[in-house]
């Protein structure tokens, strides 16, 4: 049967990139999504967003929502100071499989607990299953209608403190209009919008950086 994109992604990784090397796997991915076939990762140019925001931050702890093939896990893990814990969580295992394997490749696995599982099943057992007391740093990238659903209950599992930083991908396409308007209208949190791209195209999109105010 035909291949599944993961896949693809996956063989051109480990055709084109250099084991152990992240920045080659991050370059690989952007090749081959801007020449050959379309993925939904953060991308090269909000890719650097990210980065930055990383390094501003540098945090001791991280979750990801929505691991997908990886290509923001291995950005955000190269970034992070030796003994961060940083959390990635996946719900398909098909696909974690596949980020598994790119992450390895970029040499990061040791760096990184991929979990395989749904946001909203696994964020109330942060604490008690993975140790987790709050995080410095939340990059939001899965299904856009659960942004909304997952911040309210990371607050409502005290897993944000003054000053987590949230940061969210897609918030104009494909959007999330209620993540945006709770986000921008509460009082608890700092929202900020960085204006980009859509991951390989020309059409806009950005990230929002919200500072948790306590
Ligand atoms: C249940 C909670 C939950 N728990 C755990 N894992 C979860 C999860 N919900 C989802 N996942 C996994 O995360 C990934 C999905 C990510 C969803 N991302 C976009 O839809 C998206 C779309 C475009 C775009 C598409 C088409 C266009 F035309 C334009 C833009 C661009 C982007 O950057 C995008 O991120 C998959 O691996 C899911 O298995
Ligand atoms: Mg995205």
């Amino acid at each position: 049967t035909r291949s599944t994109r993961p896949q693809r992604l996956l063989h051109a990784v480990q055709k084109n990139a250099t084991r152990g090397d992240p920045r080659s796997v991050i370059n690989a991915i952007d090749q081959f999504c801007r020449h050959k076939e379309w993925a939904m990762n953060v991308g090269d140019e909000k890719g650097c967003i990210l980065d930055s925001v990383v390094s501003e931050v540098n945090p001791s702890t991280v979750l990801e929502l929505g691991t997908y093939c990886g290509y923001s896990t291995v950005r955000i893990a190269r970034l992070l100071p030796p003994g961060a814990k940083f959390i990635t969580l996946e719900f398909n295992p098909k696909v974690a499989k596949i980020a598994r394997q790119v992450i390895a490749w970029a040499g990061l696995e040791d760096k990184i607990q991929l979990v395989e599982g749904a946001s909203g099943d696994l964020i109330p057992k942060m604490k008690e299953q993975f140790g987790v007391e709050t995080f410095d740093l939340v990059f939001l990238d899965h299904w856009k209608d659960r942004y909304l659903p997952d911040t309210k209950l990371m607050e409502e599992c005290g897993l944000l403190k003054k000053g987590s930083i949230l940061l969210a991908d897609n918030v104009i396409c494909p959007g999330t209009p209620d993540y945006l308007e709770y986000i921008r209208n509460s009082p608890r949190y700092k929202s900020q919008y960085f204006k980009s791209h859509l991951e390989y195209t020309k059409v806009e999109d950005g990230l929002e950086k919200s500072v948790f105010l306590g």
